[in-house]
């Protein structure tokens, strides 16, 4: 009898296995590795999405009684061989479901039942939900053998972009056709119908009212017909075309390198502006030519279009975007166009490393030291690992490049674990890198001004007489604006969590950042009933609001969450400071990243601090990364540029390796640290996060958890804590965490595992334990 193992989406501790199902006759010669199935489930067989990930031929002892698979949900598999290696391979370093893992590489759509539709090379088209049991078995054959194909519809109408086209089916009839004189834009639409030679037209196109067109439709006069249209067309066509550069030097010798050997991954480490973007859009090239495919993964794509439409330009239609700013539908209308080869270029955030591509041969990890490469939510994987991971399994070339990478990944590349390739110099010959000027504001009293520097804002004016244009950065980390009581010092928390409300102007609302609470903005103070109840801090709202004060003239852009929320529009932000309609872009870390505008001139840090003294060992790197990035969007043509740090805390190594312009010294000293208190790049980390709605069982239950951990790692494992979490409640539970600090340790994913089977026990129940190998957040 043929059986297939099936993992079942029932993310828990004991589904966490195959299980086997007796395959229906009907379906043997149908069903594939990789497919979708329902399979009853449980004691009351409710029926489960599972993947099938293997066969087996067994024969069955009379007295077992194995289930059927009820059903199959695809007739191609959805997932390759390759990502089910993907799955298994993950799973020893991210402490998830192996279900988890699989559901993370597919689009949302398809976690769910979706219908489909087969469609023939003559054009016609038919339901799968239509078929009988009979037509669906050979019409699944007639797929195999390519003579029909398979698109997954969405099933509700808003994942789908349809467009209306009308077409004329008899022009005769048309012509012949009598319309009353009085009809007077009747007539008009016949005879502009007429003059028309194109087969379609759109009719959002017409300027006609969809009264008149009804008319032609109830005289069967034209065809109404709506058509699926990709979503991402419009954007392609709106980008104009472009060409390679000549590489310099530097550029070439970088290219030549990783075009020739696959032995070893690389790290391309480039000033900003150097050109490293140049070096991918060659190389992919290249790869492109011999017939294979490249992932290009940017970080939170969506805040960098500039850099999407530079590969949109130099390839066209073979380019597929995802990120998480896409809808369901649009994700899955890109994942069908990599899934059936008609795109080879995948440009992304996180998740498309795990892009269905075939023939990968090469990838490319786009400002690699970046946080949102790690996922911070179930599956913590780390895209640069399950790249590592890809580029394996085909031979292919792994790129990581950044200005500054992280310490991980400079520490391999100094031990030879990846090829170092340095570009050092600005690729637009007549750039040179800013000047860096450090404000210490400690010594600036400013009467005009909370936020602004007497120097800072001289040079902003300078600059905007100019007609040269200014980026300022307002960092957030760690930081929001809120509700202070002048009377009693009371500040409005959030009902769930340990930290206080965040003032929204635009919303007149109190939020958590954590949980989602929202509340109004009290009148009076609700714990002393004083009206002196007033807003503090200065989020980039306040300090718009501050700039158009002391500087009406100059025209100001504003992007933080607050004003990027609608769809697409950072774009249109970027767009138009791009065309000069402002003078100022203000904004918070999301101004940092990529960004290339030949006209600025001037980048102003506000507050270089926030982020500085954050529980959080990578602090001093994150400050210093985000410095030398923001301070890389000035001066990138020929116009010398210039930047103003605005600092508490100027004599900070951070600070001070930042004018310096100094990764090389940074490193040094950064590596230093970490070494003498045992942290990565020295040793690795993992942390067990312990919550629990009552105090009392959390601390109880993580002093247990560090114990089992201390019993089964050797004594070289260091244990620290269990502590509060620097917010120690939110949602409503109360968190405490351990970190352990190991180098080798055999041990570990076996006792991490028994960690894990511990939630499962019946008194355990409300106890959330999560596992994060190499978190790369403390706060
Ligand atoms: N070989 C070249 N010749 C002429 N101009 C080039 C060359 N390579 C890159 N450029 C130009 O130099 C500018 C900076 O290049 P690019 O954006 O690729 O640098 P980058 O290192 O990716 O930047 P960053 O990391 O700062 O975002 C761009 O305007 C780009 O078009
Ligand atoms: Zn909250």
């Amino acid at each position: 009898m043929k059986i297939a193992k099936v993992i079942v989406d029932v993310p828990l501790m004991q589904t966490d296995k195959p299980f086997s199902y007796v395959i229906p006759s009907e379906m043997e010669e149908l069903i594939e590795r990789g497919m979708r199935v329902h399979v009853p489930f449980g004691s009351g067989n409710r029926l489960v999405q599972g993947i099938v990930i293997g066969f087996e031929d067994e024969e069955l002892e009379p007295s077992v009684n194995l289930k059927e698979v009820s059903e199959l949900l695809d007739v191609e598999p959805v997932l390759t061989d390759e990502q089910l290696w993907l799955a298994d391979e993950m799973r020893h370093s991210v402490f998830s479901y192996k279900i988890s893992c699989l559901k993370a590489m597919l689009p949302n759509l398809l976690n769910s039942n979706y219908d489909k539709l087969l469609k023939s090379t003559d054009g016609t088209s038919v339901k799968w939900s239509q078929l009988t049991e009979a037509e669906k078995i050979s019409s699944a054959k007639a797929v195999r053998l390519g003579q029909l194909s398979v698109e997954y519809l969405a099933k509700s109408k808003e994942n789908r972009k349809t467009e209306k086209f009308l077409s004329i089916p008899d022009i005769e009839k048309l012509a012949e056709f009598e319309i009353e004189k009085r009809a007077k834009k009747r007539l008009e639409l016949k005879y502009f119908l007429l003059r028309l030679q194109e087969e379609k037209i759109a009719v959002k196109s017409l300027n006609f009212s969809s009264q008149i067109i009804k008319f032609f439709v109830e005289h069967d006069l034209v065809k109404i017909e709506e058509v699926e249209i990709s979503r991402t067309k419009e954007k392609f066509e709106a980008v104009e075309n472009d060409s390679a550069k000549i590489l310099n030097f530097e550029q070439n010798a970088a290219y030549e390198k990783i075009i020739a050997s696959s032995d070893k991954p690389f790290l391309l480490e480039g000033i900003t502006g150097s050109g490293k973007t140049e070096v991918y859009l060659q190389t992919i090239d290249h790869f492109l030519k011999l017939g294979k495919t490249a992932i290009m993964l940017v970080p939170e794509i969506s805040l960098t279009p500039q850099i999407t439409n530079r590969f949109i330009a130099r390839f066209g239609d073979k380019v597929a975007i995802m990120h998480s700013g896409l809808s369901d539908g649009e994700k899955y209308d890109e994942w069908r166009k990599i899934k059936s080869g008609k795109a080879q270029v995948v440009v992304g955030a996180r998740s498309a490393i795990f892009a269905p591509v075939e023939n990968l041969g090469i990838i490319i990890i786009d400002e690699e030291h970046e946080t949102s490469y790690k996922q911070d939510s179930s599956p913590r994987y780390h895209a640069r690992d399950i790249a590592l991971l890809r580029a394996k399994w085909h031979g292919a070339r792994l790129v990581l490049g950044s200005a500054t990478p992280s310490l991980e990944t400079r520490a391999r590349a100094m031990r030879g674990v990846y090829e170092l390739l340095l570009l050092t110099k600005r690729a637009n010959e007549a750039a040179i890198l800013p000047e860096i000027k450090i404000i210490d504001m400690r010594s600036e009293i400013s009467d005009q001004s909370a936020n602004f520097s007497h120097s800072l804002l001289t040079k902003i004016k300078e600059k905007i007489d100019k007609d040269e244009q200014v980026i300022l950065m307002l960092n957030r980390r760690g930081y929001s604006s809120f509700v202070m009581c002048r009377e009693c010092g009371f500040v409005v928390d959030c009902p769930n969590c340990d930290i206080s409300l965040t003032l929204h102007m635009d919303t007149r609302t109190l939020n958590c950042h954590y949980c989602g609470h929202v509340e109004g903005i009290p009148q009076t103070c609700p714990n002393c009933h004083s009206r002196k109840i007033r807003y503090y801090g200065s989020g980039t709202q306040k300090v718009e609001e501050e700039l158009r004060e002391i500087m009406p003239e100059a025209r100001v852009l504003r992007m933080d969450v607050d004003t990027t929320r609608t769809k697409n529009a950072h774009e249109k932000i970027l767009e138009k400071f791009g065309n000069h309609e402002a003078d100022i872009l203000l904004g918070t870390q999301m101004i940092a990243k990529g960004l290339d505008f030949p006209n600025v001139t001037l980048v102003g840090v506000i507050n270089a601090d926030t982020g500085l003294n954050l529980p959080d060992f990578r602090a001093s790197e994150r400050s210093f990364e985000l410095l030398m990035q923001v301070a890389g969007r000035a001066g990138r043509a020929d116009k010398k540029g210039e930047v103003f740090i605005q600092t508490f805390n100027p004599h900070h190594y951070a600070i001070e390796m930042t004018k310096a312009q100094d990764y090389e010294k940074f490193y040094e000293m950064e590596m230093r640290f970490r070494r003498e208190l045992s942290y990565p790049p020295y040793y690795f980390t993992v942390q067990v996060l312990v919550s629990h709605q009552d105090e009392e069982v959390a601390i109880q239950k993580s002093y247990e958890i560090a114990q089992l951990l201390k019993q089964n790692l050797t004594e070289k494992a260091k244990i620290l804590g269990p502590t509060a979490r620097p917010i120690a409640r939110t949602h409503n539970l109360y968190h405490y965490q351990i970190l352990v600090k190991y180098r080798f340790e055999e041990e570990l994913e076996s006792a991490l595992n028994q960690v894990l089977e511990l939630t499962q026990l019946r008194d355990n129940k409300n106890l959330r334990v999560l596992i994060d190998s190499e978190p790369q957040n403390f706060v």
